[in-house]
């Protein structure tokens, strides 16, 4: 049975600083969550919160409705993944699996069995009599995960366990990972920095700045649908354009990005007429057109070709750098210096308060 992880308003202290002031989210039975945010912002010491290594200044954890403020971590029934794999150089494959069922006093035939399956489980029962040094990260971390995981925990915790792999095995791992978490069903709480990896891995991401939650979503809404300016800059390309909500009836709105007037229909209702905004495109949510002067006028700057997209770098009148992906197609390369309009995909753009702080987009009508 897989366990619920409440986190209620917690507070982490080190010495005089506040690191974490009131912390709420609360992660299903079985749910692979991740904590994702900028090098800082505290995703480490609330997932060293979870399993004991740090203290608690207020608020609770509970697991299962239990509160586990005060137990300590050999009790808390929970494996961890480390970045640095954590494994024992002086012992095989083998010995390093099965180190804490040992600990645990398990019945030795009941190791060998547990050691068997887990090793098929992260495919590496090959390597079962082999000395780690001898092997690859990849196949390290799968020790790490699988000695992680033989316990069978209630809880499995990942510190950036994929950071020191090279780019195609971090691929690998993470879809060897996903794989994994989905066969043993564990509750699941993953830290990255790496905000293609937490799209890739998860079912839900708390996306995390200075200590602070800003979005708790799955990866379609968080990419999509960012609760602001924070959240759709950290993950992947946003550009910020400055705009003017001119009228809004029912959610019917009329945006205006200098003369260039577009509708949406999705845009709160109690956003007012006449409120400054900005307007968040990604790059390839943009539509070249070089036949009129709809759109924003800009100037190609540079361009670079990517085989299934080109890039270009373009420059507004006011002198913003904006970047517009266009699928490749047969046509030349539009030249530097060339004026073009920018036209945006309206159900495709998110627009939020002038700040930054909020999303005017209504979530609730598709548009
Ligand atoms: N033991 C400690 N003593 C004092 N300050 C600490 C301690 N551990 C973490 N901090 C501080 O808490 C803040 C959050 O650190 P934390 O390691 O949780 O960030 P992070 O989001 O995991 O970053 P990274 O991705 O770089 O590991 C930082 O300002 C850090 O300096």
């Amino acid at each position: 049975m897989s366990v619920a992880i409440n986190i209620e308003n917690v507070i982490k202290r080190f010495g005089k600083d506040t690191v974490i002031n009131g912390l709420s989210l609360d992660i299903k039975p079985g749910e692979f969550f991740t904590l994702l945010g900028p090098s800082g912002c505290g995703k480490t010491t609330l997932l060293r919160m979870i399993i004991g290594f740090n203290s608690i200044e207020g608020g609770q954890i509970k697991i299962d409705g239990k509160v586990i403020n005060d137990i300590p971590t050999n009790k808390r029934n929970m494996g961890m993944v480390f970045q640095n794999y954590a494994i024992f150089p002086h012992m095989s494959v083998k010995d390093n699996i099965a180190f804490g069922l040992k600990n645990r006093k398990v019945p030795k035939e009941e190791i060998e069995k547990k050691v068997d399956e887990i090793l098929k489980v992260v495919k590496i029962d090959h390597l079962k009599n082999r000395m780690p040094q001898k092997l690859s990260g990849g196949q390290q971390q799968r020790i790490a995960l699988a000695r992680a995981i033989v316990i069978h925990p209630e809880v499995l915790l990942m510190d950036e366990p994929l950071s020191n792999l090279d780019a195609k095995l971090r691929t690998e791992m993470r879809n060897a990972i996903k794989q994994i978490q989905q066969q043993v069903g564990i509750t699941t709480v993953y830290v990255t920095h790496d905000q293609e990896e937490a799209l890739a891995v998860s079912d839900r991401i708390a996306v995390m700045n200075g200590g602070v939650i800003q979005q708790i979503d799955t990866p379609k809404n968080i990419y999509q649908r960012p609760a602001n300016t924070f959240v759709s800059t950290f993950i992947g390309l946003s550009n910020i354009i400055n705009g003017v909500l001119e009228g809004n009836e029912n959610g019917k709105a009329l945006l205006r990005i200098g003369n260039y007037k577009f509708q949406m229909n999705n845009i709160k209702k109690d956003c007012h007429p006449n409120s400054e905004v900005k307007v968040s495109v990604r790059p390839e949510e943009f539509i070249i057109n070089k036949e009129t002067e709809e759109g924003i006028p800009v100037v190609v700057k540079s361009s670079v070709f990517l085989g299934v997209a080109t890039h270009y770098f373009v420059e507004t009148k006011e002198g913003q750098e904006i970047e517009v992906i266009e699928n490749s197609d047969l046509d030349e390369l539009i030249p530097n210096g060339t004026k073009i309009h920018l036209k945006v995909q309206t159900q495709k753009v998110n627009v939020f308060s002038e700040d930054g702080s909020r999303s005017f987009i209504d979530r609730e009508v598709r548009s």
